[in-house]
């Protein structure tokens, strides 16, 4: 174990609901639980735009330390000079307002995924960071998680799935019908896309669009996108993308009436066999490996927690070492592609938010 003291990451928490509540569970794991020993995370601040008394009862519930600050107002915790990081767990529409409140109060930010509802959003944020020289990254923990990153280096430096020819990925749930739900409300960024469509489509970009011999080339892609009457919203949709230089597709399905089949959630087939991800695919603890001829071969990485943490960890290792993004969550590489390319589906399914939603700031 090395001498040297951790680094300490100083988190504010801008919101204080489910995610919220998984990640700060998350943030507050011993962190030698993971084998971590060169970061350390504390929760400075919680703040909600609901009351006072929520913080406290958040910082309450979730057994924070009695340092842990509390806010009723998103506004106040951004000047606190404790707070370092701002991990933003609002619905999608506020994730740009909320970043930019961020990033003019001079804090870093992790914001849940997607990054914003369109890519003129997120790169509006991106041109901000960068004139303030801050830290910014989009909190898709799927790229963190051990055995995504396993699963990565096998296919891209071991290749041992040979010539990867196609992947198929899915995060269908089946949601209640509730149209004041974040899920299906179109004032909250509801449908299948943005919430867990980004899933499917992450995968399709780690395997495919990341592959070396396709060094993030563009695929081109169809779609089909389609509406729920219950509120307009996209209930289902599927994205293929044809990877030309790497002779691969990539097939991305979501569902919000629909839950993803027992037997896989990612199906990742190459020249010599295949990689099987059971459900769910955001967070996977294990994979089976199948090579033709052989056994099939399940390897497991454990997740000590919900799986959040590994973001987080990034998050902290970039700030000490003075980043300005993650590498396997890059800017305008990754963020802003997939948010391209979500606006290009709903484009081509005749879907837009109100403008409001849709709104960047004048001048931007
Ligand atoms: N990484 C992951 O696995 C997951 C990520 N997410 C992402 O996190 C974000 C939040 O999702 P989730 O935690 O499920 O949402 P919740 O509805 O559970 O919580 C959202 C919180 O945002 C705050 N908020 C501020 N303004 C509003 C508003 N007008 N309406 C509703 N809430 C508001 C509230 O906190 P307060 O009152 O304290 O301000 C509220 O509790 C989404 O963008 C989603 O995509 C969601 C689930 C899983
Ligand atoms: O990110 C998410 O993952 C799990 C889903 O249930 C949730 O709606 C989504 O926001």
């Amino acid at each position: 174990m090395s001498s040297q003291k951790p680094y300490t990451c100083k988190w504010g928490i801008l919101a204080t609901g489910g995610i919220a509540k998984n990640f700060v569970e998350d943030l507050l794991a011993p962190a030698s639980e993971r084998n971590v020993s060169d970061i350390r995370h504390v929760v400075s601040a919680v703040s909600s735009s609901s009351s006072l008394s929520r913080a406290q009862e958040f910082t309450k519930d979730l057994k924070c330390p009695k340092e842990t600050k509390a806010y009723g107002s998103y506004e106040e915790m951004v000047k606190d000079p404790e707070v370092e990081i701002v991990y933003i767990a609002t619905p999608h529409p506020f994730h740009y307002e909320n970043t930019l409140l961020c990033l003019e109060n001079g804090k870093a930010v992790c914001c849940e995924k997607p990054f914003t509802i369109n890519a003129k959003q997120t790169a509006h944020l991106i041109k901000v960071a960068r004139e303030k020289n801050l830290f910014m990254m989009e909190a898709m923990w799927t790229r963190f998680i051990p055995a995504v990153l396993e699963i990565q280096r096998l296919i891209h430096q071991e290749k041992v799935l040979g010539d990867v020819v196609r992947v198929f990925a899915d995060l269908s749930q089946s949601f209640p019908k509730d149209p004041k739900h974040r899920i299906y409300a179109p004032e909250l960024g509801g449908g299948a896309l943005l919430d867990v469509g980004i899933y499917p489509l992450t995968w399709q970009m780690l395997t495919l669009y990341q592959h070396p011999d396709n060094a993030r080339t563009l695929p081109d892609f169809t779609s089909t996108f389609l509406t729920t009457p219950l509120t307009g919203v996209d209930a289902s949709t599927v994205v293929v993308g044809n990877y030309p230089k790497l002779g691969a597709q990539g097939i991305s399905t979501s569902c919000l009436t629909a839950r993803t089949h027992s037997a896989y959630a990612v199906l990742i087939q190459g020249s010599k066999g295949d990689i099987r991800i059971p459900p769910m695919l955001m967070n996977p603890s294990k994979f089976t490996l199948e090579l033709k001829g052989e056994e099939p071969k399940t390897i497991e990485f454990p997740i000590p927690g919900h799986g959040m943490f590994y973001e987080a960890d990034a998050a902290a290792r970039a700030l000490r070492d003075g980043k300005k993004e993650v590498d396997n969550c890059r800017l305008e590489e990754d963020s802003l592609v997939m948010m391209k390319i979500m606006d290009e589906v709903r484009a081509k399914g005749g879907f837009k938010y109100s403008d409001d939603v849709e709104a960047v700031r004048s001048g931007a």
